[in-house]
């Protein structure tokens, strides 16, 4: 195959990489624009005059404060209409920056507790995620997401309210995963719902060590046993934490800006991805939820790359991570891979 003389530069070729997007909230997914528009369709009142005060609204100082304005802002999602208007757009966005396939977080407890039913949710979501797959050949999983702030009954009380549903979902419903807010909601608080999800079938993984602990990783593996760990980053603060994950390649999903805007870090220079990659973690690059910091997942590829020096050799193993972390089936992981590798060695210098 021959060599192009002419590098792409960097945005091009990070958005033509093909990649897995293994970290995405679709509620995080929801653009200003699209909240003050369904606020309207639905009747519901924001309190902001405009999508600008809203967007000067998002600049947080922690994990919970950005939790407070992402729970009000998914207020406005009532309708079948509501959940697919913002997954298509979702799923447009990550087509532009070469997402091949997407696993997708959900938090079904936002919204039930509002009165909205476990199947409203279910279908506007999925109906967005199964044009998208048949229009564009874009695949995607979901992973259903307890809210650890909330107690472990609350939690078996919807995986109970959702598995009616499991047969019509089956194409897509795959996992369970943990999130919310992290300090003081070890994992241990949700050892018998996941066993039960275990027993159940689910590809299981949790958020940890995003603002709590080391401590917190482990336990999600020992605990929860989770396949995959959302964010990691603090594993490197247990340097027998951090030989496991390597020993044992366990993807973590790292989302560089999010932990930017929450002040998981202070400057992009400071973040630990590119160290991480270099001692043989099995990292990946996600964006976590993009509506509210600021880039999708191709802007976190570019935004590494240029504080971290990744090279487009480390940009690429990035995305061969997301394929080998991704729940796919190897049939379809190895088919990723190639077309991977055929892109890179299209577009590579011969010193790459
Ligand atoms: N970064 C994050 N951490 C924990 N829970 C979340 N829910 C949405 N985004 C989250
Ligand atoms: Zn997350």
């Amino acid at each position: 195959m021959s060599k192009s003389v002419l590098q792409l530069d960097l945005h091009t070729f990070v958005r033509g990489l093909p990649k897995a997007e293994l970290h995405l909230h679709i509620e995080g997914s929801l653009e200003p624009e699209l909240m003050f528009e369904l606020a309207r369709r639905n009747g519901v009142e924001l309190p902001y005059s405009s999508v600008d005060e809203l967007r000067r609204a998002y600049a947080f100082d922690s994990l919970q404060s950005f939790l407070d304005l992402y729970y009000a802002g998914a207020g406005v999602l009532i309708t079948e209409r509501d959940f697919y208007d913002m997954t298509m757009a979702y799923m447009s966005r990550a087509r532009q920056d070469g997402v091949v396939h997407a696993e997708i977080m959900f938090d079904p407890q936002t919204h039930t507790a509002r009165g909205v039913a476990m199947e409203t949710v279910f279908a506007g979501i999925a109906r967005a995620l199964r044009e998208t797959r048949a229009t564009t050949g874009i695949t995607s999983y979901l992973i259903l997401s307890f809210l650890r702030h909330l107690s472990e009954e609350d939690a078996i009380a919807t995986l109970e309210a959702a598995l009616p549903l499991r047969e019509q979902y089956n194409d897509l419903w795959t996992g369970i995963g943990l999130d919310s807010a992290e300090h003081g909601n070890p994992p241990g608080k949700f050892a018998r719902v996941f066993a039960r999800c275990r027993e159940l079938g689910f590809r299981l993984v949790a958020h940890a060590g995003e603002e709590g602990p080391a401590d917190y990783v482990r336990d999600a593996l020992d605990l929860l046993q989770v396949e995959r760990i959302d964010h990691g980053v603090r594993s490197e603060e247990d340097a027998v934490l951090l030989q496991r994950l390597i020993d044992q390649q366990v993807p973590l999903t790292v989302c560089p800006l999010s932990n930017l805007k929450l002040q998981v870090i202070q400057s992009m220079p400071q973040h630990n991805l590119a160290r991480l990659l270099r001692l043989g973690v099995m990292a990946t690059v996600n964006s976590d939820d993009p509506a509210y910091f600021g880039g999708y997942v191709a802007d976190n590829y570019i935004v590494c790359a240029e504080h971290l020096a990744l090279t487009r050799h480390e940009l690429f193993e990035l995305a061969q991570n997301s394929i080998t972390a991704s729940f796919l089936p190897p049939e379809q992981k190895h088919k990723h891979m190639e077309t991977l590798s055929a892109y890179v060695a299209d577009n590579s210098t011969p010193a790459m």
